[in-house]
């Protein structure tokens, strides 16, 4: 449930107006209790065994999902009927990568956020980041998605065959559960009405330099991704006086 805490956290806490979590009965008061300003939407008792969202919704799905049967059948029932671009990480990429054919399932214009393994879970070895990334613009292109290739170095890849660099970041974010707040900020930036290539682009570099903010606090070693949560209300500060700035 940690993963699912951390999603919905950074959601709320970079500008989303409503959030749900969608979540087991089980998950719902450590939800509740942690997030108390997000909505719980149960999606069954011990494992996710249902998902129905609202179309208008801006859906990011994986932390903290599960690979049980249950779960899997149930999120690809959802994909074969949900249309709208999605955020898809961790356990969502899992369990479309447990048949190749499932990533045609992948809503147009969707975002996906896989680390190094989940990447070659879904396209198979490539043996080093530069094949990695040759191979990611070949599939977002075929499947016209936005692949966020994480690493030490995030790279961006738009279904044009575009290429971001992101510089921002550093190893404190190495831990489990940073990815999982990645993906509640790409999510809530959607869901703000940029678009895909702006949510995913500003996302990752926001989540670096929340980072290299909390870093410089309390060190690489002992800083948390729940710190480079704290961080977000001083990189939005720096983005309103640079656009102040800029007029
Ligand atoms: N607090 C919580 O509740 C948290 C909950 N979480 C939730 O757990 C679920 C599973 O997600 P997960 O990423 O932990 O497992 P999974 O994808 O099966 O990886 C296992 C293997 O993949 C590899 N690998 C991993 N990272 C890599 C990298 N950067 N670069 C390269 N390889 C990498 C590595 O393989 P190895 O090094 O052994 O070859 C590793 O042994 C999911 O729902 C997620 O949201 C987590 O988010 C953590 C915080
Ligand atoms: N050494 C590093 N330097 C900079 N960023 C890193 C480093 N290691 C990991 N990250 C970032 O941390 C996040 C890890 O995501 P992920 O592997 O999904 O973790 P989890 O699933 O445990 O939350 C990604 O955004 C990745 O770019
Ligand atoms: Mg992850």
């Amino acid at each position: 449930m940690g993963a699912a805490v951390l999603a919905a956290r950074a959601a709320l806490k970079t500008g989303a107006g409503l959030t749900f979590a969608l979540a087991p009965k089980c998950g719902c008061d450590i939800l509740q209790i942690s997030n108390p300003e997000a909505m719980f939407i149960e999606g069954g008792t011990d494992v996710i065994d249902h998902i129905e969202v609202d179309e208008n919704a801006v859906c990011g799905i994986g932390p903290g999902l599960g690979t049980d049967p249950k779960t899997a059948k149930a999120f690809l029932a959802f994909l074969k009927e949900y249309s709208q671009p999605l955020i898809l990480d961790a356990d969502a990429l899992n369990i479309i990568s447990q048949d190749p054919k499932n990533i045609k399932l992948i809503p147009k214009e969707s975002i996906i956020t896989p680390h190094p393994k989940e990447f070659e879970r879904l396209f198979g070895p490539t043996g080093n980041s530069f094949r990695r990334v040759e191979l990611a613009i070949t599939k977002a292109r075929e499947h016209h998605i936005y692949i966020v290739l994480k690493d030490h170095r995030t790279q961006i890849i738009s279904p044009a065959g575009k290429v971001f660099y992101n510089i921002t970041g550093n190893s404190g974010l190495a831990k489990g559960g940073s990815g999982d707040i990645l993906t509640g900020i790409i999510a809530s930036f959607s869901a703000q009405n940029y678009t895909p290539e702006e949510a995913a682009v500003l996302g990752v570099w926001f989540h670096g330099r929340a980072a290299d903010s909390a870093s410089e606090k309390y060190s690489k070693e002992s800083m948390l991704p729940t710190d480079v949560i704290h961080e977000f209300g001083n990189v939005f500060e720096e983005l309103n006086s640079l656009a102040v700035k800029a007029l």
